[in-house]
């Protein structure tokens, strides 16, 4: 944070408008580095297409590199003409580049590691050799397909000195890249760090160059540090459907849109196709051959069960009382669990009259102590619950 920048100046700052920022999901690259991604060609094309459906603006692919049948799929999938741009993920090799060239694609993500890390156990360049690197791979792309969309990353960002990554920032920013990305590789970066870093990267490059985060979730901060990068003016964000990729994945699509929905819900509404989420998130589900986590961000099967006695009777009133995210408008609905041992009575009256019943107040009272008390003992589901409200008025 600048001298300038105090914690009050951001409190009181508009919102964050979603027109600021694009998505680079990276369902078809990072997610294939995930255990169970291992996508075939016909569920390559139903996700892109469902991914451009819904409206992200980019999609990266895989290296070109794997194998002569993922070089064939990536031009399979440039042929289809998706509005969305498709991007290859490639490392900074005139090999790699020129294979990624022929491919069909509008742009090429490319990285190189910068922590000490990296050169050492990876790839064993210095950061001047990896400049140099840099000048020859970007320099014959930029002399040979000037149209392509380039971006450059310093793998593993937050574990790299700040002097070599700004060398790197400021020399790929003078040879022209769209832009910079940031790479939280381990999940190790902290919001407060990513928000300053993004600032300080800001400063090195040239005003139209745009700025990429990529925040792995190993500490569960990839969404909140997503979000701290965009705030910092980051542009473009990694995101796979579900989050899933090395390890235990990246910011998820679902959580990123819900972080950035209640700060310009509109601009979000404008941007994306948002209740075709959950199809998104049982696509990859059922590919991955995984259940969607029951707590998910919006798509999780409790994502918005409603229990609690002082919580639903304000929620019969107006559900904005305990829900931040109104669920229709990403395609889901509401739970609302009635029969348990923290109901009340408003939630039982409430579900007497949608069956028509009425109770006075004590009746109304002794029901409600009897179901709190049953469902001590044992859960109480929906049909359970009306078979006893009804009992109770015959009775
Ligand atoms: C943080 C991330 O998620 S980055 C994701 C990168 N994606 C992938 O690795 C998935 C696809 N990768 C692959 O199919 C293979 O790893 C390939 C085709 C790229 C390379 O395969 P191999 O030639 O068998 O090498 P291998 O994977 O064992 O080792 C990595 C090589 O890349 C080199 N390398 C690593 N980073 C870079 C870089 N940014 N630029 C250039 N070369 C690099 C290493 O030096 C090493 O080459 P070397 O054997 O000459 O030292
Ligand atoms: O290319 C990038 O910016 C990100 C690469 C990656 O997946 C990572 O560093 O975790
Ligand atoms: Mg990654």
């Amino acid at each position: 944070m600048t001298a300038t920048d105090t914690p009050t100046d951001r409190v009181s700052a508009p919102p964050i408008q979603a027109r600021s920022w694009a998505i680079i999901d990276s369902t078809l690259r990072e997610g294939e580095q995930f255990a169970r991604g291992n996508f075939k060609t016909d569920d390559k094309i139903e996700i892109a297409k469902a991914l451009d459906a819904f409206g992200a603006e980019y999609i990266e692919l895989t290296t070109p590199m794997v194998s002569a049948a993922t070089a064939a799929d990536i031009r399979k999938l440039a042929s289809l003409n998706l509005k969305a741009k498709l991007l290859t993920h490639v490392r900074c090799a005139m090999d790699d580049v020129q294979r990624a060239v022929d491919t069909g694609v509008d742009g090429l993500d490319l990285l190189f590691g910068t922590s000490s890390f990296l050169r050492e156990f990876s790839h064993g360049k210095n950061i001047s050799q990896i400049i140099e690197s840099a000048q020859t791979v970007i320099g014959w792309i930029k002399a040979n397909h000037p149209n392509l969309e380039l971006r450059f990353s310093a793998e593993d960002t937050f574990r790299s000195e700040e002097a070599d990554l700004m060398a790197v920032y400021k020399a790929v920013s003078d040879l022209g890249v769209h832009r910079v990305g940031l790479a939280d590789t381990v999940g190790v970066a902290t919001p407060r760090q990513v928000y300053t870093l993004v600032r300080e990267v800001r400063k090195v490059i040239h005003s139209e160059c745009g700025i990429e985060f990529h925040g792995h979730n190993d500490t569960g901060c990839a969404i909140s540090n997503a979000y701290e990068a965009v705030e910092a003016g980051a542009t473009h964000i990694d995101t796979t459907i579900l989050g899933i990729g090395e390890r235990n994945g990246i910011t998820p699509l679902g959580g990123f849109l819900a972080r950035m929905f209640t700060l310009d819900p509109q601009g979000l509404i404008d941007k994306y196709n948002l209740d075709m989420l959950p199809q998104l998130d049982q696509m990859i589900a059922r590919m991955v051959g995984l259940s969607i986590p029951w707590n998910n961000y919006l798509t999780g099967e409790f994502a918005y069960n409603h229990k609690a006695g002082m919580h639903l009777k304000a929620i019969y009133l107006n559900p904005g009382a305990y829900e931040a995210i109104p669920p229709e408008v990403f395609g889901v609905g509401r739970r609302i669990q009635a029969a348990s041992k923290v109901t009340g009575k408003h939630a039982i009256a409430y579900k007497a009259r949608e069956m028509g019943l009425h109770y006075g107040e004590d009746a109304l009272r002794r029901v409600t102590d009897h179901i709190k008390a049953l469902a001590e003992q044992d859960e109480l589901d929906d049909a359970h619950l009306e078979k006893l409200l009804r009992e109770w008025v015959s009775a």
